[in-house]
This record gives C-alpha cells, sequence and structure tokens, in this order.
C-alpha cells in the first residue's frame, strides 16, 4: 500500500515508454516530422480536446466536495483557457480555420480514446475517471520535459514545431500537470493492491489509446 503516480508508469513501463518516446514525438522534436502528419494531428486534437473538456466536467459532476469540484474546474480551465485557446490561434497559423475544425469528420483513434475516457468516468468513480486522464495531462508535460532532455531536438525557428514545444512546457502547462500528480499521489496513497490493479488496467488502457493516437497522426488516418 501507499502507492503514487510513479507506481502507475513502473507498472506499464513498456506502454508509457512507447507513448511518450513515439516516432512522432522524436520526428517533432528533430524537426523531420512530415507537415500532413502534423497538420492531420492537430485537426484531430481539436476533437480530442473538446471531449477532453467534457470529462472534465464529468469530474466536476462527480465531485463530493468543494475541493474536489475546484480541482475539476481547474483542469476544464487548463483545457479551455490554455490548450484549445492556443491550439484555435495555432491551427489559424498553420491555415485551419475555426470552420474547417468545426467541420472535421472524427477519426476512429480520436473516437476510441475519448469515449473510452468518458466510458471509465461514467461508470467508474473520480479516481478511476482522473486515472484515465492522466496520460493525457501528466504525459504530454513530460513529453515536453523529455524532448527538451535530448541532445537532437531542434529549437527556436529551426523547427516548425517548436511553439507546440513551448505550449507543453509553460509554466501554466507544468503547474497544472504537477497539481495532477499530486492529486493522484494523495488519493493512490489510499487503495488497496486489489483497487491499484483495477486503476492500473484504466491507465494501461489510456496510455495505449495515446499510442494510437500518436500513430493515427504519422498514419494521417481517419
Ligand atoms: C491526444 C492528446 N493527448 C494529450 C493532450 C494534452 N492535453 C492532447 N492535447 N492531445
Amino acid at each position: 500500500m501507499g502507492y503514487r503516480f510513479d507506481d502507475l508508469t513502473a507498472a506499464c513501463q513498456d506502454d508509457w515508454r512507447g507513448y511518450i518516446e513515439h516516432a512522432f514525438v522524436r520526428r517533432l522534436g528533430d524537426a523531420t516530422l512530415e507537415e500532413g502528419a502534423f497538420r492531420h494531428y492537430l485537426q484531430q486534437d481539436y476533437l480530442f480536446l473538446i471531449h477532453f473538456a467534457r470529462a472534465y466536467a464529468l469530474a466536476a459532476y462527480k465531485s463530493r466536495d468543494l475541493s474536489e469540484l475546484r480541482h475539476a474546474f481547474e483542469g476544464l480551465k487548463t483545457i479551455l483557457d490554455v490548450e484549445l485557446g492556443l491550439h484555435v490561434d495555432y491551427c489559424r497559423g498553420w491555415g485551419i480555420s475555426e470552420q474547417d475544425l468545426a467541420r472535421l469528420p472524427e477519426a476512429r483513434a480520436t473516437l476510441a480514446y475519448t469515449r473510452y475516457v468518458l466510458d471509465t468516468g461514467h461508470r467508474g468513480d473520480l479516481l478511476d475517471l482522473h486515472v484515465a486522464l492522466a496520460p493525457c495531462l501528466i504525459g504530454y508535460g513530460e513529453i515536453a520535459q523529455w524532448l527538451n532532455g535530448r541532445d537532437t531536438t531542434v529549437r527556436g525557428a529551426a523547427n516548425p514545431y517548436d511553439a507546440w514545444i513551448a505550449m507543453y512546457e509553460s509554466t501554466a502547462f507544468q503547474q497544472a500537470m504537477a497539481d495532477e500528480r499530486a492529486w493522484l499521489d494523495a488519493r493512490l496513497a489510499e487503495v488497496t493492491p486489489a483497487r491499484f490493479a483495477e486503476l492500473t488496467a484504466v491507465f494501461r488502457d489510456a496510455t495505449r489509446l495515446e499510442i494510437d493516437f500518436w500513430q493515427m497522426g504519422l498514419d494521417q488516418r481517419l
């Protein structure tokens, strides 16, 4: 007993590394990612973020006290104010308008991942839902750190994806990630081994669905 968030990643090491160090992420860092792959990912990520905002709203609904409600509200605000706001501006820079985004067909990988998280939240409790959301928030914060620690990552004007890395290394995003980790550490400290095994299964599923999302971007598949 006395689990922490790191125990979840340790229990799914291969999947977690496969997500953080995916070929899509490596190429984005090396500035060798094909533009069409990034554009496809960016468009689907808009749809993804809308459903993830709904998942944080579900977390608010499932909250049992004011502190849980505030925590869900902070997560929702990070998605709406930090990520989605920047995302729409960023898409505009890539010639993708809000009207284009509103008309997008949803890729299977987007559908599978977002509905999995919403379903997990509906049938489970607040901790199930936050564990299903964790690869998203904590994973992207870790990806930005991992990219920055590599010698081959190209930063600045020489990398067309530099602003993407900057968004996830920003203080606002890194703080939201740290808050989520602390929240999970406090809750996981109290779970039994049997409950931890259930939560590990949720975390592994969500991490694999993140891997599929990168692959969908690389393959430019709907
Ligand atoms: C698919 C995906 N996963 C995670 C994140 C980071 N919130 C994102 N924008 N998109």
